[in-house]
């Protein structure tokens, strides 16, 4: 299914935070927000999955208006793995993931035997069932990640919408994570701070800077070693990796733009002085 986003426009106590930001997200394909920091890539996200309404513009999965559905729908359109979902700790593993069947649910219905299934299911695919019985308090930053996308796996929605899911895994489950999620073959749209995980897992990706899409496309297309010294401030290569043979991206070190400069011209840095 496919996600648009169309002049999609916000601000906060009056600074711009998105400027008119169109994005498509083609069906069954990984398309990676990058840019630096304060961009306004986790804001564009929250915009897809209905926690910041913008001022203009709309969203769109496959014909329907996530701003205009009602919140069940949105939540059998697309699952979220994302920093800023409230949880409370004291619910077990296995009850986190069984409300990603909430959407699928009527009102006080109870959990069928099919969404056990369900349940059972996701938590075995992520290899996390060990874990069911746990308090999620009890889990590492790793774990817990794996549980979100558990949950999301049981909403078994035709979209994905991902705030750093490598955040705090070490790099194995890194790669594990990002494979798992290109096999599910969902149109999944994923905030990356890692550029080589966005040139080797993602079809396509929108590079924003200063709340603005400067270039999207093909990874290789869009994160030229121009763009990500003009945008980032950094020296990098696109090479060819000696193990996969595929396109990979290296960095200079000792040679990155101070944060200052390259946040001078910024909205919000000048705001903050
Ligand atoms: N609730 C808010 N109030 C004020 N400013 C906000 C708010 N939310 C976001 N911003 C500002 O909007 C800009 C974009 O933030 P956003 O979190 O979308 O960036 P990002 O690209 O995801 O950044 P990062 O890579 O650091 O996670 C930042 O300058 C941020 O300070």
């Amino acid at each position: 299914m496919r996600v648009t986003a169309t002049g999609v426009s916000v601000s906060i106590d009056g600074a711009p935070i998105l400027d008119e930001v169109s994005l498509t997200a083609a069906p069954g394909c990984i398309t990676g927000l990058v840019g630096p920091n304060g961009s306004g890539k986790s804001t564009l996200l929250r915009c897809l999955y209905r926690i910041i309404r913008p001022q203009q513009g709309a969203v769109l999965i496959g014909d329907d208006d996530v701003w205009q559905v009602p919140a069940r729908r949105a939540g059998q359109l697309r699952a979220v793995m994302a920093q800023d979902q409230e949880l409370d700790n004291d619910y077990s593993v296995r009850d986190i993931v069984a409300m990603g069947r909430i959407p699928h649910q009527r009102l006080l219905e109870r959990e069928s035997s099919a969404d056990r299934a369900i349940v059972d299911e996701a938590l075995a695919r992520i290899g996390i069932e060990w874990a069911q019985d746990r308090r999620f308090a009890t889990l590492s930053g790793g774990e817990r990640q794996r549980v979100l996308l558990a949950r999301a796996l049981a909403q078994d929605a035709p979209v994905l919408l991902l705030d750093e899911p490598t955040n705090h895994l070490d790099v194995g489950a890194q790669l594990e994570l990002l494979d798992l999620i290109r096999e599910l073959r969902l149109t999944t749209v994923a905030a990356l701070h890692d550029l080589d995980h966005a040139v080797a897992y993602c079809d396509a990706v929108a590079l924003l800077d200063q709340g603005r899409i400067v270039a999207a496309g093909e990874p290789v297309a869009v994160l030229t070693p121009e763009r990500l010294a003009e945008v980032f401030g950094v020296r990098a290569a696109m090479t060819t990796h000696s193990l996969t043979g595929r396109p990979h991206l290296v960095f200079a070190t000792g040679t990155s733009r101070p944060s200052s400069e390259r946040y001078a011209h910024s909205e919000h840095a000048n705001r903050a002085q």
